[in-house]
């Protein structure tokens, strides 16, 4: 096995230029449009062979692994075989919970320092492996994955820095690997049927599109050991710019067909102050504590706006710090009229129940016309089976049935890396007076020639 180690790694990715993303340093524009020489083929549209039994690892089981566990053990040709986390507590939980609930073998544990998952990698009997660790973990993760010959599942985002994006696609090219994001919103009912209704021509062409991630989280300032918070506080005080840009980004990209026939072009991008995290730090926590030492500085609101290829426009905001609901945004704008979600509405020029001035909230006919085939077959066991209203479960099901089947997964790692990259351009552009950035186009021009995501029926 051809592990690379955390520090070569490290070393590889350029510790420097990622710690000067990350802190929002300046650096030209022209480096992100250097495209490093490719070391293996493309792996767009990369067919694993067939799978009769997909055998699966976890590395962190927390509060998003654990859930993984859950509901991988409820799908078919699905084994799990070993689980890897730093905290026993976790570890063993998941491990009850297949045995005592499910009724299943114990998996392998492998637990101790950061590298055991090392460790675990070393197995020949796992086909893939699941990473929720947290995000500084995920490209050493999947690097490795890749290279110790699996097929890698990432959680969100896929990487932190631009030479990690390059990374993770040169090993997925050159071990012929997939590695996906697992970017579940995709797998959405609503964002399902979008796709659905934009693939039949409902909204026209395409023209622009809104994406967000809004979603008070302040709250997880109390993990303080264990858990989300623990880890994730700390962005807020390294990186100012759009710290998770993908659930929204996803869908949308979808939508405009973004590495199959479009790519995203530059982006330029602002921050508003980033009051609310010491607002409440020193309402919450005594004046001493740690969490009213730390100085915040990621923007509470960060607006990033993206200009395609094809010259669609795609507005993505970041807020987890405000009060205010929910929102993915999820809007889609065409020629003939607009979807936008939270709550879901649509006005069409031709073809709506009312004139385009008037939104219309009556989803269920809509629904009935253009719900997405996957989501026909597969929502009411999704639903049941949980995790975000089934897109988890619906994700995992689909993952599974694509390597069972041969067939092509859908998402790649190009994916990933375009959704993710939005997160240090946005800091970089922040630092410079919302700078214009190009974005990498890390499909080195085979976006042109890709065929657009279908509509899959099972
Ligand atoms: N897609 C979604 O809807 C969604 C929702 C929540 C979280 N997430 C993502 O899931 C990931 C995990 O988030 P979480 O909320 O579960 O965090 P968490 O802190 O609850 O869990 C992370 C787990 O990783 C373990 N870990 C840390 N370093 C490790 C190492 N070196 N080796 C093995 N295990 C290690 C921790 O002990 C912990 O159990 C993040 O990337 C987050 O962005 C995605």
């Amino acid at each position: 096995m051809k592990n690379i180690n955390r520090r070569d790694f490290l070393k590889a990715a350029g510790a420097a230029a990622a710690a000067s993303v990350v802190a929002g340093c300046a650096s030209s524009n022209q480096n992100n449009s250097i495209v490093p020489k490719q070391q293996g083929r493309s792996v767009i549209g990369l067919v694993a062979p067939k799978m009769d039994v997909v055998r699966v690892g976890f590395i962190g089981v927390g509060q998003r692994g654990y859930g993984h566990v859950k509901r991988m053990s409820h799908i078919d040709g699905a084994r799990i075989v070993a689980i890897c986390d730093t905290h026993d507590e976790v570890l063993e939980k998941s491990a009850d919970y297949l045995v005592r609930e499910r009724g299943l073998p114990k998996p392998a544990l492998y637990r101790g320092g950061d590298l055991a998952y090392q460790e675990m990698l070393n197995r020949d009997d796992i086909d893939i492996v699941i990473i929720s660790t947290p995000w500084k973990w995920h490209a050493p993760m999947a690097i490795d994955t890749m290279n110790s010959g699996k097929h890698a599942f990432v959680e969100v985002p896929l990487a932190l820095t631009v030479e990690e994006m390059w990374q993770i696609v040169d090993t997925a090219e050159r071990t012929q690997k997939n590695c996906m994001m697992m970017e579940n919103v995709n797998y959405g009912r609503d964002e399902l049927m979008v796709l659905n209704m934009v693939r039949q021509g409902v909204f026209g062409e395409l023209l622009h599109g809104e994406a967000a991630y809004i979603h008070e989280l302040r709250w997880q300032m109390k993990e303080i050991e264990h858990k989300t918070g623990s880890w994730r506080t700390h962005w807020h005080t390294k990186r100012d710019g759009n710290l998770y840009p993908t659930h929204g980004l996803g869908p949308v990209s979808q939508y405009m067909n973004i590495n199959r026939g479009d790519r995203f072009d530059y982006l330029t991008s602002m921050s508003s102050p980033a009051l609310g995290r010491a607002a409440y730090a020193k309402r919450e926590f005594p004046a001493d504590h740690e969490r009213n030492q730390l100085h915040y500085i990621a923007g509470d609101m960060n607006t990033t706006m993206i200009k395609t290829i094809k010259g669609r426009s795609i507005m993505v905001q970041h807020d987890t710090t405000t009060p205010r609901p929910y929102s993915r945004h999820n809007l889609i704008q065409g020629t003939n009229g607009v979807f936008a979600g939270f709550p879901n509405r649509i006005a069409l020029e031709q073809g709506g129940a009312k004139s385009f001035h008037e939104w219309d909230y009556e989803m269920d006919p809509w629904y009935k016309q253009y719900d997405h085939p996957l989501w026909t077959k597969m929502g009411e066991e999704a639903q049941r089976n949980g995790g975000h209203g089934g897109m988890d479960f619906l994700m995992f099901w689909r993952m599974i049935y694509c390597l069972r089947n041969g067939e092509a997964l859908d998402q790649d790692v190009y994916d990933g890396a375009a959704w993710s990259v939005i997160s240090p351009l946005s800091a970089q552009s922040v630092a410079n007076r919302s700078e214009s950035l190009s974005i990498p186009d890390f499909t080195r021009g085979a976006w042109k020639t890709a065929k657009p995501l279908g509509i899959v029926t099972v």
